[in-house]
């Protein structure tokens, strides 16, 4: 499903890096190949106890497995949250481990949702989640940019060493995200500054910017949220992809999705509870995706 890497390397990417294929390019074929919905994974505790396999580390098990046989041959990305897998400790992690090898098998990407950010140092060592020695690599991660987007660079450079890819919160999905991501810094909002640095790090050249997804596409990203009244930050000069969560359960929709991106950028629309509640059956679950994944590609 991947494209090879073309002789001499990928454009635009330092020789010492040219075996790795970046995200930005892995994720463009995949949306090629399955389209662009990416599932969640998150065995909330209620949604365990719905589909009767228990709220303890056999029903976590159990349920992980089922969303994993059904969807990771079909959907481009999955994205377990980290949250869910932790309740349990280190047999969560345990679980969690097999599943993102086995969702990475079956040629789904695997985004961790796990919205780490720490001073730099400490960055350094999350971003290793993106390494391929790290018992539950994946292929991309969310970060937060709270502590100040400097902070982040250990996890950028970690991510262009390995192929992988960030997501970077910029305005996010709950009610009250404006309070912080609306103050000002200087003549901008904080969700601005971070979308800005963010660009950066895709491009240093404007006139080189992508818009929709293609081979070219940056591997740093940003969430933004579905559930948004309006877009108020400006994307224009992101050149990499935009996870867009809130669908569903969060009262968003694919009309707000073509109101607030319009039809050309590369939009990575999740949905996890208005899927998974479908479960356990793999049919139902499959149905369920297939719906969001027939309503985008209307
Ligand atoms: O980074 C995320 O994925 C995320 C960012 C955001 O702004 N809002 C948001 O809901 N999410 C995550 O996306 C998922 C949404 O779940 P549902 O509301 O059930 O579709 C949860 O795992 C959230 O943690």
């Amino acid at each position: 499903m991947s494209p090879t890497v073309p002789p001499g390397g990928v454009p635009g990417r330092r020789p010492d890096f040219a075996d790795v294929e970046p995200f930005g390019m892995r994720l463009s074929a995949a949306v090629a190949a399955r389209g662009p919905l990416c599932v969640g994974l998150d065995p909330h505790r209620s949604l365990l106890i719905d589909w009767g396999v228990g709220d303890d580390l056999d029903g976590l098990r159990r349920f992980t497995d089922a969303v994993v046989e059904a969807l990771a041959g079909s959907v481009a990305v999955l994205k377990p949250q980290m949250a869910f897998y932790e309740r349990f400790g280190s047999r969560g992690l345990a679980v969690l481990e097999e599943a993102v090898a086995a969702c990475r098998a079956a040629g789904a990407l695997v985004l961790l949702d796990a919205k780490r950010g720490d001073i730099g140092s400490t960055m350094e060592a999350y971003a290793d989640y993106l390494r391929s020695d790290h018992p539950l690599q994946v292929d991309a991660m969310t970060v937060s940019p709270y502590l100040g987007p400097e902070s982040l660079a250990p996890a950028v450079r970690t991510a262009e060493r390995s192929g992988g890819g960030l997501f970077v919160l910029a305005r996010t999905s709950n009610p009250d995200a404006a309070t912080f991501q609306h103050a000002t810094v200087g003549d901008r909002s904080v969700a601005q500054a971070v979308v800005d640095t963010v660009c950066g790090w895709n491009t240093r050249h404007p006139e080189d910017v992508v818009v929709g997804f293609g081979p070219s596409l940056g591997s740093f990203g940003l969430v933004v949220g579905a559930t948004l009244p309006e877009l108020d930050v400006d994307l224009d000069s992101l050149g990499g992809p935009v996870l867009a969560p809130g669908l569903g359960a969060q009262g968003g929709s694919v009309a707000d999705l073509r109101r607030l991106f319009g039809r050309a950028r590369a939009v990575v629309p999740t949905v996890s509870r208005d899927v998974l509640s479908a479960g356990p059956d793999a049919g139902a679950l499959r149905a369920a995706a297939d719906r969001w994944a027939d309503a985008l590609a209307a």
